[in-house]
């Protein structure tokens, strides 16, 4: 039932019409995402597009502070945004970035994990599910303009993209770091990180929870270039380019290639996961210990 009423709400919020969203911002125009006239912003308060047509690339930025916490409407107004993109033929590719400076995402929102209802639990993760398979398949050539600090959930979204562009800061550690909260990164998160680091470096950075800092990051390959903070942006756009110089169907089947295998594997056990995810984060060991990591989070400024 819970499984029913989570996906109604995630199918009812895909199939509505954009310009009838609540938050929506729709046709404001605004400075160039890459430059030059003709940029046009959509999306909602949380999930900012803007997009540049005569390029054919949009910008999402996430902008829900502090953190850019991944919450149920942040996931779902980024489903959203992406099936505008993927559906509008002008656009072929989308560079993921942050709003919040010095945050590119602290990961899944923790409240939504801790003292909430089985339904909601059910419905969370259904949206965190679907957020990952729609980035990891998307036809688009997708890029993350990484301009934060990048854990857990936050580091898997730059994960499902097609290339990582790191700005060059100390603090900017990105990585798998559940198991410092006492959690497991499920299956397919760390496929998608053994996809991309290979098993090794995979299974030693999710057993200790490692957050690497940015040359640490580029030495083990978990972002492909680290450059410096001003010029994320542009690093992005200049890689777009050469990616974008490639034909779309070639690419797009070459990805669907390597990607698919991995994907099928959550897409065939999807309601399974989500049961699993409900034993999981329902206990009373886990609940426990993500009220201790969320209390010293709220300490540290006390
Ligand atoms: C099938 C499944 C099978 C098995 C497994 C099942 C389930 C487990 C899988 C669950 C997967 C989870 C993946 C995740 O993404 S978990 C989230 C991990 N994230 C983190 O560890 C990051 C935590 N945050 C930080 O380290 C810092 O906040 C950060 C470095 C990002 C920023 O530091 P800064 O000093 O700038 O801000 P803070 O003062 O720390 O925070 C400001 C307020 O924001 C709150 N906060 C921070 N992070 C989160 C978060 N992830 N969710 C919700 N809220 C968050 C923080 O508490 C502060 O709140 P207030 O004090 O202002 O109320």
């Amino acid at each position: 039932m819970a499984l029913m009423v989570g996906a109604r709400v995630l199918a009812r919020n895909l199939l509505r019409p954009w310009s009838r969203l609540p938050d929506a911002v729709p046709g404001r125009t605004g400075p160039a995402a890459g430059g030059g006239d003709g940029v046009r912003c959509f999306g909602s308060p949380r999930v900012l597009v803007e997009t540049d047509p005569a390029k054919g690339v949009a910008v999402i930025k996430l902008k829900n502070p502090p953190v850019n916490s991944l919450s149920l409407e942040v996931l779902t107004e980024f489903v959203i945004s992406l099936e505008k993109l993927e559906n509008d033929k002008t656009f072929r590719g989308v560079i993921v970035t942050s709003d919040c400076p010095g945050i590119f995402s602290a990961g899944l929102d923790l409240t939504e994990m801790c003292g909430k209802s089985q339904a909601h639990y059910a419905e969370y993760w259904r949206a965190v599910q679907e957020l990952w398979l729609r980035l990891y398949l998307s036809n688009l050539v997708v890029i993350a303009a990484i301009n934060g600090v990048s854990p857990a959930g936050g580091c898997l979204i730059s994960l499902t993209c097609d290339y990582r562009v790191l700005a060059d800061n100390p603090k900017y550690s990105i990585g798998l770091n559940e198991t410092l909260l006492g959690i497991v990164a499920p299956s397919w998160f760390k496929d998608t990180l053994v996809n991309t680091v290979g098993h090794r470096t995979a299974e030693r950075a999710l057993q200790l929870g490692l957050l690497f800092p940015p040359a640490e990051a580029l030495r083990v390959g978990i972002v492909d270039q680290v450059v410096p903070e001003d010029q994320v942006h542009s690093a992005a756009l200049s890689v777009m380019a050469r990616w974008l110089a490639i034909p779309d169907h070639a690419r797009q089947l070459t990805k669907n290639l390597m990607r698919k295998p991995t994907a099928d594997r959550l897409v065939k056990q999807r309601d399974a996961d989500i049961q699993y995810f409900l034993q999981f984060i329902s206990r009373d060991s886990i609940q426990k210990s993500l009220r201790v990591y969320l209390d010293k989070l709220r300490q540290k400024k006390g």
